[in-house]
């Protein structure tokens, strides 16, 4: 049981996919589908080995999906041209979007227990997520009521916020929510997001292992490290 006193804090910020929904797994799988079709077929300059879950951890994982799109291509010296770029960012978005509208999305139930602990504490709750899709698995999964604010990709692009790692996000939610980083929690499962939230100088990032390793969450920044939203609800309520 990791002890976090709730009581301490004036807001708690959420990414969403990996950390609320399992979605997290759905965008990795539509990533793969997208880049190992596109490197079979590519023939120019640049490594094209398969692109496995650790290019995905590396360069992909929490980012706005351009970003991650050039992240990864730049990784393998693979030239990054703007129109290349949105051309597989959108054919990973329609393979993620066919997923989602078949087998909709079911929140982690620790995550639930968790949110229904900090309701019942009225605690303001944002969801910051680098995806454009944030809004619609919030829905699928029925949690769209439980937020104050969303701040989502197409969000953070209208006002011009830089996307995860850089802190902006997070610290406009913060904000929208009454809040600072002083007092506001950030609960994330990628690298770039845990960087994110130290680089704001929030007072306790929560680390979430999903799979990238709690050692690799501590080192980029998290406070402490769970594998499930529900070591952070005190006993009484978790029985
Ligand atoms: O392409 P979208 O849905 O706007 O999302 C971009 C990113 O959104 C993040 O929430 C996911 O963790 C990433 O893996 C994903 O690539």
């Amino acid at each position: 049981m990791t002890r976090v006193q709730w009581s301490d804090y004036d807001a708690v910020l959420f990414d969403l996919d990996g950390v609320v929904t399992p979605t997290a797994e759905v965008h990795m799988r539509a990533w793969a589908e997208m880049f190992n079709a596109f490197l079979k077929e590519y023939d120019g300059p640049g490594d094209t080995a398969p692109y496995d879950d650790s290019d995905y951890f590396a360069h992909v994982d929490g980012k706005p999906r351009y970003d991650g799109v050039r992240d990864f291509l730049t990784s393998r010296g693979i030239p990054a041209p703007q129109d290349l770029v949105v051309e597989l960012g959108d054919r990973k978005n329609d393979a993620f979007n066919d997923v989602l509208a078949r087998d909709g999305v079911t929140a982690y139930p620790g995550s639930v227990l968790l949110l229904d602990h900090l309701r019942d504490l009225g605690m303001p709750l944002a969801v910051v997520s680098s995806s454009v899709n944030a809004p619609a698995v919030l829905a699928a999964a029925g949690l769209a009521d439980r937020f104050k604010t969303v701040v989502s990709g197409a969000v953070a692009t209208e006002l011009g916020l830089p996307g995860k790692p850089a802190p902006d996000t997070f610290l406009h939610a913060a904000e929208v929510l009454g809040a600072t980083a002083a007092t506001s929690v950030v609960l994330e499962d990628a690298v770039s997001g845990v960087r994110a939230g130290a680089a704001g100088g929030f007072v306790l990032v929560v680390g979430v292992d999903r799979g990238v390793g709690a050692a690799t969450l501590t080192e980029a920044g998290a406070t402490i490290v769970v594998t499930d939203l529900a070591e952070l609800v005190p006993t009484g309520d978790a029985a």
